[in-house]
């Protein structure tokens, strides 16, 4: 059973939150591309904006009347240069008090046209998978990463409190 708030257990969020959870609030919607060929990833390095100096995949906020897909199609094609075919791979839910919740959708690719550029945003480079950078990531990606590698369909959810 996913999460409260997540597709598939929407009982708690409908409910308004209780016990452990925080309430339910505005939700924004992410996405977020990861290429992943034999065994390497391509990460990017994010010059700017929200997670700078963190290794991430490519993706961002999804525009009004965009679906999901068409969002991560265009932020790939925005900050690493590239169009792929994308599989959805998982769904992840990030709750901080005071702030929208954020839903991002996870998507894998296997292949790509194009030719992987740096944009204003990211600084693409590839690891091997054995070598993924968690220490310079979101501190969270280290527990589904490993599932997207593995082709596991994953959702979660991570509940913050704020410091400073
Ligand atoms: N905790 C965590 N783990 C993994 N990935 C993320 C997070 N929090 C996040 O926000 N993200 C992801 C979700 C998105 O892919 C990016 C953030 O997108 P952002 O750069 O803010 O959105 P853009 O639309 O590209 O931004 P601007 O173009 O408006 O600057 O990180």
């Amino acid at each position: 059973m996913p999460p409260p708030g997540l597709a598939g257990n929407l009982k708690e969020f409908e409910a308004g939150g209780s016990g452990d959870w925080f309430p339910s609030a505005e939700i924004r919607y992410y996405t977020n591309v990861f290429v992943v060929q034999d065994d390497k990833i391509l990460l990017g390095y994010k010059k700017r904006g929200l997670g700078i100096h963190k290794y991430n995949g490519f993706g961002g906020k999804v525009e009004p009347n965009e679906s999901t897909l068409d969002a991560a199609l265009r932020e790939l094609k925005e900050e690493a240069g590239i169009t792929a075919p994308l599989t959805h791979a998982g769904t992840l839910l990030f709750v901080v008090p005071g702030e929208k919740w954020a839903h991002i959708d996870i998507f894998r690719a296997e292949e790509y046209t194009g030719v992987v550029t740096e944009s204003d945003e990211m600084r693409p480079k590839w690891f091997d998978t054995t070598d993924i950078p968690f220490d310079q990531m979101w501190d969270e990606d280290r527990y589904w990463l490993p599932l997207l590698l593995s082709k596991q369909s994953f959702s979660g959810r991570a509940d913050f409190e704020r410091e400073g």
